[in-house]
């Protein structure tokens, strides 16, 4: 039996790397691979928080990305972040392949180091909020290796129904992980005096209908006719319904942690400039996507759902709208009576 203190936290401090090991467990025949893996993502994720949190004096003293004063060079954030991730995950023997926003090409593990899995990863998500301080993150998805003997295209662009796990971390007040191995989502902070995530949220659930939306309204005029009328709606509801209200941090992690706490929908559509939005599909989409449905949420590119889609090429783009199930089936509808192509007559 777990007890509570007075803020409704579990005080028995199950640790994250306690939790991996013992949904492991539950496998039989389980190596331990995909424990050893989370563990490393969990040092870089420290070892990244730690630097964020360091970020503001570097800006201050001018020494990001530049010299600082003992005369050494200072990476900037989200090159840091990458070479973490990066080399955590090849010194773990864990994974064969990765897939990085920062590289341009797919980064293969030396053959002596490989293990069976495939790391999709945005090591520095929200880049353009790091100088003004607001909240960013690190998000990733884990596939296992289909095929044998060499990584294939197949293994490296599968879709996000096939993943075995995902997550992100939010540096925001605090630092959080928020992590789904495909039974349910749970999420773990960190306690910076330990230096350990703790269960701080237990099988995490979305609100089935929320009070907010969240889209970069600056881009309005650009959207389609269905994501226009949905959101026109929400601001000025008919049959004396209330208006939603509206937020949007410009970070996907923190919108999407905001929207799977409190529900809502969070979107990020295609554009008439960039038709094919501007998230991108391996290691933004498809990870989000697949916490917000073991979260009971929903997460769809406006016509199927994020899960289902093939990927094709590892940059790949593509509109999103997620959150709670009610909110997205709402514009879900919108889309199919505003923007579906009319059917060609003979
Ligand atoms: O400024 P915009 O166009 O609203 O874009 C915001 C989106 O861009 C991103 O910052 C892109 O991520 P990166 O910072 O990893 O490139 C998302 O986190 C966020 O949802
Ligand atoms: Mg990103
Ligand atoms: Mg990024």
């Amino acid at each position: 039996m777990s007890s509570t203190n007075q803020y409704g936290i579990e005080t028995d401090a199950m640790t994250l790397q306690r939790f991996v090991m013992n949904e492991q467990r539950k496998y039989e025949g389980a190596s331990g691979e995909l424990t050893t893996l989370l563990t490393s993502i969990l040092t870089a994720v420290k070892a990244i928080s730690s630097a964020v949190r360091m970020a503001g004096l570097a800006q201050l003293f001018g020494i990001d990305g530049k010299t600082n004063v003992q005369g050494e060079e200072v990476k900037k954030l989200d090159v840091l972040s990458n070479e973490l991730m990066i080399n955590v995950l090849k010194a773990s023997y864990t994974t064969c392949v990765m897939v990085s926003e920062e590289n341009e090409t797919v980064i293969e593990v030396e053959t002596p180091k490989r293990g069976k899995y495939i790391v999709t990863f945005d090591p520095l998500d929200g880049s353009s909020n790091i100088d003004c301080l607001v909240s960013i993150g690190t998000i990733f998805g884990i596939y296992k290796k289909t095929t044998e003997g060499d990584v294939t295209d197949s293994d490296i662009l599968q879709p996000g129904r096939k993943m075995v796990a995902a997550g992100y971390a939010l540096y925001g007040s605090a630092t959080m992980i928020v992590i789904s191995l495909g039974h349910g989502v749970n999420g773990f902070m960190l306690d910076p005096n330990i230096g350990e995530f703790i269960l701080t949220h237990r099988n995490m659930q979305i609100p089935k209908k929320g009070k907010v939306y969240s889209i970069n309204e600056g881009y309005a005029k650009k959207w389609s006719k269905g994501v226009s009328e949905y959101v026109r709606t929400r601001k000025f509801p008919e049959n004396g319904k209330s208006a939603l209200g509206q937020r949007y941090v410009g970070s996907m992690v923190a919108d999407v942690h905001r929207t799977l706490l409190n529900g809502g929908i969070f979107m990020y559509p295609a554009t008439t400039d960039a038709v094919s939005g501007k998230l991108r599909l391996l290691y933004e989409c498809i990870p989000m996507a697949y916490i917000m449905e073991q979260a009971g949420g929903l997460a769809t590119t406006g016509t199927m759902p994020i899960l289902d889609l093939q990927p094709t090429r590892i940059h790949q783009r593509s509109p999103i709208f997620l959150g709670s199930k009610e909110d997205v089936e709402e514009l879900i509808s919108f889309i199919e009576k505003f923007d579906k192509e009319p059917e060609k007559k003979d």
